[in-house]
C-alpha cells in the first residue's frame, strides 16, 4: 500500500503569505495536499493527526508538545504591535475589570495572551463567551472583542469608534519580549514517514520568507487587490510581523508559556523543541 501523502496546513489569513508566496508547488505534485483553514481548526486538525505538518498556534503546541516536533526558522511573531490582533472595546482598557468580553473561536494563542494582559497583569476578573469573528454580533452583548488575522485588520478598517488595542503592543510594553503567535508544528511521526519531503518543505518556506522580505512588493500588491485597504498599511504589516523564528522569539514564546501555566491555563510551562535537522541547511535572514 503507497503511503498517504503528507497533509501541510496553511492559515486562513495574510500572516503567513510570505512563507507560502514563493513556495514552488510543483515540487510537491502528488507527494503532498495543502490545506487552508483558520488556526483554531489547524489546531484541532493537527491534534487529530488530519494534518502532519504547518501553521498551528503557538499554544496549542504547548499543550501537545509531547506529540509535536518544531521546524526551525519559521513562525509569526511580532515585537510590538502586530496590525492584526486587536481587542475592541466599548471602555479604555483599565477600566475593563468585571467586563463582558467576547472572544473569536478562531484562536488558541491570542484568546489566552489577553487573559496574561488583563487577568495576570492588570489583576482584573472577566467573563468570556467565545464567538465566530463578526465584531458586530460580538459587541452586541459584551464590552469588548478579540479578533485576530484578517477579520481584525477589517474592523479596524471600519473604524466603528471603539478603544482599539494592539496585544502585541500590549505584551511588549508588559515584558520587553516579541511575542510569537503561530508556530509550524510536525507531528513526530511525520518525521519517520515524510522526512525528506519535510526537508524539501522547509527549504521552500525559509526560500519564500526570505524573498518575501527582501521584497515584499508582490505580497502587497496581492493583498491589497484581495482585501482592499491602502497599499501603505500593507507595507507597514509586512514589514512589521516577524517570520524569522529567532532565540529572541523563543525567550519570548517561553515567557508567554511561563504566564500562561502560573494562570493555570497550561498544566506547565514548556520549552520549545525543534525538529532535530540533521542536514538542513538554515538560511534564516537574521
Ligand atoms: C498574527 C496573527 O497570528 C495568529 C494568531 C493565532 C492565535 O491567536 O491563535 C494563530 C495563528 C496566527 O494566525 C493573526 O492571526 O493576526
Amino acid at each position: 500500500m503507497s503511503k498517504r501523502q503528507l497533509q501541510v496546513g496553511q492559515i486562513l489569513y495574510t500572516n503567513t503569505l510570505p512563507v507560502y508566496f514563493y513556495v514552488n508547488l510543483d515540487r510537491f505534485l502528488g507527494k503532498a495536499d495543502f490545506i487552508q483553514q483558520y488556526p483554531a481548526q489547524l489546531n484541532k486538525a493537527m491534534a487529530d493527526g488530519i494534518i502532519d505538518v504547518g501553521p498551528i498556534s503557538s499554544f496549542s503546541y504547548a499543550e501537545h508538545e509531547d506529540q509535536y516536533v518544531l521546524m526551525p526558522d519559521v513562525c509569526v511573531g511580532a515585537k510590538g504591535p502586530v496590525g492584526s490582533i486587536f481587542l475592541f472595546s466599548k471602555r479604555p482598557i483599565d477600566q475593563l475589570d468585571q467586563a463582558r468580553i467576547a472572544l473569536t473561536n478562531t484562536s488558541a494563542t491570542s484568546v489566552n495572551l489577553l487573559r496574561v494582559i488583563l487577568e495576570k497583569f492588570k489583576g482584573m476578573s472577566l467573563e468570556y463567551t467565545t464567538m465566530r469573528p463578526d465584531i458586530k454580533s460580538m459587541m452586541e452583548e459584551h464590552d469588548a472583542a478579540l479578533l485576530i488575522g484578517d477579520e481584525a485588520i477589517l474592523a479596524r478598517q471600519q473604524d466603528l469608534g471603539y478603544y482599539v488595542y494592539d496585544l502585541g503592543q500590549l505584551w511588549y510594553e508588559h515584558t520587553g519580549y516579541p511575542m510569537t503567535f503561530a508556530v509550524w508544528a510536525i507531528r513526530r511521526e511525520a518525521v519517520e514517514t515524510h522526512g525528506k519531503l519535510l526537508h524539501q518543505l522547509h527549504e521552500e518556506f525559509v526560500r519564500s520568507k526570505n524573498k518575501s522580505h527582501a521584497d515584499c512588493s508582490e505580497i502587497v500588491q496581492y493583498a491589497h487587490q484581495h482585501f482592499g485597504g491602502d497599499v501603505s498599511f500593507w507595507e507597514g504589516y509586512f514589514t512589521g510581523l516577524i517570520h524569522d523564528f529567532t532565540q529572541e522569539q523563543i525567550m519570548g514564546l517561553e515567557h508567554y508559556y511561563a504566564c500562561t501555566a502560573d494562570l493555570g491555563l497550561l498544566p506547565k510551562p514548556v520549552k520549545v523543541a525543534f525538529w532535530a535537522t540533521d542536514n538542513i541547511t538554515t538560511m534564516s535572514t537574521s
